[in-house]
Formats: C-alpha cells, sequence, structure tokens
C-alpha cells in the first residue's frame, strides 16, 4: 500500500539524538514513504544524527546553526542543489541559557532573552522565508511549541515569552503563505525527557505532575508527537493552517489538581 508521504520530500531541522522529538516525527514520516534531509546544529552533533538519518534511507546531512543567516542561505542552497522542491519542513528548534530556566523571570538578561528570541522564535521566519520558494507546489511547515506560552509553568521564564512570540508568528506565516498553499502549524507537546529538558530543574517533578494531573494519566511519548506530526505535515491536515495542536494528553484542559493525583 502507498504510504500517506509517498513521493513528498522535505528538511527536519532539530534533530540531536533518538530521544528528540525530530525524530519521534521523523520515524513515522519515513514509515509513510517521505524521503528526508536533516539539519544538525554543528559537528559534534553529526556523529549522533549520521547514523540516525541512515536508518530512515538518509545520506542529505546540512550543518545549519540557525542564529547565523549565513548558514541558513547556505543550508538551503545545498538543499535547492539536489531537490528543485521540497514539500515540508519541521523546525524542531529552541534554546535558552538554561542557568536562566530557573527563578524569577525578572532576573532575565537582555542578552539571553535576544538570544533565546532569536533561536527559539526569529529562526521559524527565518526558515519559512528559505523554504518558501521550494515550496512551488505548495507545502507544510511544522513547528513545535510548549503549553509555557499560554500559562506560566514556573521557571520555563524567557522560554515561555519566545514560545508565545512562535504560535503568533505561526498565525502571521500562515496568513501571508496561506495563498501560495504553504501551511504553517505547530504542535504543543507535553513535557518529554530530551535533551533539551536534561539540565532543568526539577523536570521529574514537572513529569510526574504531567502524568498524574493529565486527563489521559500518562506523559507525552515522541511517537505521540510523531503521529500529530504526520498528520499535520500530509494531505490529511489540507484545510487546517495557523493552528497550535496539543499532543500533551490533554493537560491544557485541566485548572486544578485531580483527585485522585497523590501527593508528589
Ligand atoms: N522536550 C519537551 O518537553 C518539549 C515540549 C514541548 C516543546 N518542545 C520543543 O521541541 C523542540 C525540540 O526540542 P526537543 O525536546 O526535541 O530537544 P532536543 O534537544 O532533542 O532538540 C532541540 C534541538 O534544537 C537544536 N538547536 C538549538 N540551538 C540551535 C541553533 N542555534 N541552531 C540549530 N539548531 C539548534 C539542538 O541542536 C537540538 O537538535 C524545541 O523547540 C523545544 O522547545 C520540547
Ligand atoms: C517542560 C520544560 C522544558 C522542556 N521544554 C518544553 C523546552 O522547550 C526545552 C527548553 C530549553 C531551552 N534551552 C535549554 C534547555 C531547555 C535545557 C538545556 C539548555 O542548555 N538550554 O524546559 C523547561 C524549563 C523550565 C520549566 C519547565 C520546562
Amino acid at each position: 500500500m502507498t504510504g500517506l508521504m509517498q513521493g513528498k520530500r522535505g528538511l527536519i531541522m532539530g534533530l540531536a539524538n533518538d530521544k528528540s522529538l525530530a525524530w519521534g516525527i521523523a520515524r513515522k514520516l519515513h514509515e509513510q514513504g517521505a524521503e528526508l534531509a536533516f539539519s544538525y546544529q554543528g559537528d559534534a552533533l553529526l556523529k549522533r544524527v549520521k547514523p540516525l538519518a541512515e536508518s530512515l534511507g538518509s545520506d542529505f546531512l546540512i550543518d545549519c546553526d540557525v542564529s547565523s543567516m549565513d548558514a541558513l542561505d547556505t543550508a538551503f542552497a545545498t538543499l535547492a542543489e539536489r531537490w528543485e522542491t521540497i514539500d515540508f519542513v519541521v523546525h524542531a528548534i529552541g534554546f535558552s541559557d538554561k542557568s536562566e530556566l530557573r527563578g524569577h523571570y525578572y532576573d532575565t538578561s537582555l542578552d539571553n532573552f535576544l538570544m533565546t528570541m532569536n533561536i527559539s522564535a526569529y529562526s521559524l521566519v527565518a526558515v519559512t522565508k528559505r523554504a518558501m520558494p521550494m515550496m512551488s507546489e505548495g507545502g507544510s511547515i511544522l513547528t513545535l511549541t510548549y503549553y509555557g506560552a499560554e500559562k506560566v509553568v514556573p521557571h520555563y521564564n524567557v522560554m515561555g515569552v519566545a514560545k508565545a512570540a512562535l504560535e503568533t508568528s505561526v498565525q502571521y506565516l500562515a496568513n501571508d503563505l496561506g495563498p501560495k498553499g504553504i501551511r504553517v502549524n505547530a504542535i504543543s507537546a507535553g513535557p518529554v525527557k530530551t535533551l533539551a529538558a536534561s539540565g532543568i530543574g526539577d523536570f521529574r517533578y514537572i513529569l510526574k505532575w504531567n502524568e498524574l494531573n493529565s486527563p489521559l494519566r500518562r506523559n507525552t511519548t515522541i511517537d505521540d508527537v510523531g503521529g500529530a506530526g504526520l498528520y499535520l505535515l500530509s494531505d490529511l491536515s489540507s484545510g487546517v493552517t495557523g493552528e497550535v495542536h496539543h499532543v500533551d494528553s490533554g493537560y491544557h484542559l485541566v485548572g486544578m489538581k485531580q483527585e485522585d493525583a497523590p501527593d508528589i
């Protein structure tokens, strides 16, 4: 049977290892017949990303630090050399100085505020600008956000502000690109123990709280995110753009501790 993504190809940005949300998405896309290119952040990550990409039949690896406009120009030129058109881009990138992802938001430095907004929010605009001309047959762009954009999650701090900017950017980009048949959406994922989650104080508490208080009473997996990513990147979501789709076991619905949740 032909897959949902048969004949489709695109770029996955933000794969670091086999715990990455990008990995959950890449696997599902490959299963459904997509052809994949991967961008990674520097040689240190290449040794982990290369074997993962190869396991999905891809030898198309592109070094790209999204804080550099030259690197973005070079990355998309390399992409266009081999593939004249692409059907999708996954933007699974976010970063802040972890010393400011604890304590008070009012202690956020200007430097880290700007760096965090650049990498975690502006980079989607910069990527979209460069992907657009390659999506002459239309396309789908997907980014990853978190509930901390909508409501205060203690210590998510400047990342929450950046994700709020990212989510509104999704709306403005969707409106700009709609006439070109390019859709732009976000998945708001529940907490998942990834590289970007390690080094966060009391992450185990956040995971446990979500497990005990989400409607599904379980944490989110990268396969949960992969399935929803496949939907948003495929023609099944042809009428969907500018959307933030929660893949969080329903946690965003909850306004108070569940009765059956033990104290943790
Ligand atoms: N893990 C979670 O709990 C969770 C929940 C919701 C949303 N998210 C978001 O999902 C996305 C993917 O994160 P993840 O949890 O899979 O962790 P991850 O560490 O596996 O992925 C983050 C990626 O961002 C890349 N990156 C950081 N700075 C970069 C730069 N300047 N240029 C290029 N790449 C850069 C890293 O190399 C890494 O591959 C992020 O946007 C994150 O904010 C994560
Ligand atoms: C959930 C959750 C996350 C996971 N998540 C949704 C994220 O978006 C990850 C954000 C993040 C951004 N930059 C860095 C790190 C994490 C740690 C390593 C590093 O050096 N920089 O991070 C939190 C930080 C504080 C509170 C909750 C969370």
